[in-house]
């Protein structure tokens, strides 16, 4: 069935967070951070555990406020305002639906439970289920109890009772956390195409850099409460702006190197790699599929082959450096030459950064 915005929800607004920050008894979860989403804009916040991307979204909810800095919803201060009176919707991995509650009612939950004035009749609010469980491609179990759902369908469930107060903003936190692979898989692009049909903002908050580069139109890298960095998923993937997000976003090798007047060595061999403006120690990092098998020689890296594996069509080559052991993958297409498990060999990189250390 496809998905239908009720003509009322076309509303997404533009967030902008400025210069937020954050102690919890001393210690600092957010140190300063700025971020924009414009309208109809998704994007993720990644980043390992404890880097702040929940407090960054409870203050963006309104359910937690900030020491310093401020949020603003189109423009308008929104940062003392109560999560009740900013038109959101959240769904959070463990904001379980009520279980003693038919999912027809836990869907109606946030409209029956408004004042007198604001709350619609009951018609309306049975015509609202019907259509967000029509939206969740549900349609048949509007009676049902969440014991008698899978996780997916009490997650999308879960969507639908945020979605019931017609969110101008919809904050997710790890909402498929609890899944199988699968399913996330599934319901993540569910999820997108939902947030388009819907015309909302959205904000997920996710450790999952799978789940950021496919559902998000930009990815806010965290870490240890700050902004590392914030792009496209092709941005961050590749143009990593730091070491840091080179590491966390996609699999990187990394070799500690000494450039000097441009050149760029390891263990004392030279390499051909661009040192990007970078002098003195640093660090070279690049992709499994930016590097190559080679001849040994002149610029290529001196490797001994651990492990060859069948990897997406092709090999993942499992090898470590000679000169000063390091573990360095590199993935090889179809097609071209495989080497053998104990080869003493070499690895061209073709595309590499190298980032001051
Ligand atoms: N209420 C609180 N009291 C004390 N410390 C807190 C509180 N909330 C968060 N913190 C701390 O702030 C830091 C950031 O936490 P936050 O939950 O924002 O991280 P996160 O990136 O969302 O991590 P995770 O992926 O594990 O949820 C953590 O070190 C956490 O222990």
């Amino acid at each position: 069935m496809a998905l239908r915005a009720p003509p009322s929800q076309e509303c997404a607004l533009s967030i902008v967070v400025e210069d937020l920050s954050k102690r919890f008894s001393g210690f600092a979860a957010l140190k300063g951070v700025s971020l924009e989403a414009r309208p109809k804009e998704f994007l993720a916040l990644l980043g390992p555990s404890g880097s702040g991307k929940t407090t960054l979204l409870r203050m963006i909810a309104g359910l937690d406020f900030p020491d310093s800095g401020r949020v603003l919803f189109d423009g308008a201060d929104m940062t003392e305002t109560p999560a009740a009176e900013r038109r959101i919707g959240f769904v959070f991995q463990n904001y379980a639906l009520f279980r003693h509650m038919t999912v027809a009612d836990n869907i109606a939950f946030g409209l029956t439970v408004r004042k007198r004035r604001d709350r619609p009749g009951k018609a309306d609010i049975a015509r609202r289920v019907t259509e967000l469980l029509d939206l969740i491609q549900l349609p048949e179990i509007a009676a049902r109890y969440p014991a008698q759902l899978s996780g997916g369908q009490r997650q999308r469930v879960a969507l639908a009772r945020a979605l019931a107060v017609e969110p101008q903003l919809l904050l997710l936190d790890e909402p498929f956390g609890a899944l199988d692979a699968q399913v996330r898989k599934d319901l993540r692009r569910w999820l997108r195409q939902l947030h388009e049909t819907m015309g909302l903002t959205s904000v997920i908050v996710t450790h999952d850099q799978e789940e950021a580069l496919e559902l998000a139109d930009r990815v806010v890298v965290m870490s240890q409460g700050k902004i590392e960095q914030v792009g496209t998923p092709a941005e961050v993937y590749d143009s990593p702006a730091t070491a840091f997000v080179s590491q966390f976003v996609g699999e990187t090798n990394r070799l500690p190197v000494a450039v000097s007047g441009g050149r760029v060595a390891y263990a004392g061999m030279a390499l051909a790699a661009d040192a990007g403006g970078v002098s003195g120690d640093g660090e070279l990092h690049f992709r499994p599929h930016q590097a190559e098998m080679a001849e040994p020689g002149e610029g290529t890296l001196a490797v001994r082959i651990d492990a060859v594996r069948p990897r997406g069509g092709g090999w993942r080559v499992e090898a470590t450096t000679r000169d000063d052991p390091r573990p360095v993958e590199i993935d090889l297409r179809e097609g071209q030459a495989v080497p053998h498990v104990g080869d003493d060999t070499a690895v061209r990189v073709r595309a590499s950064r190298v980032y001051a250390v």
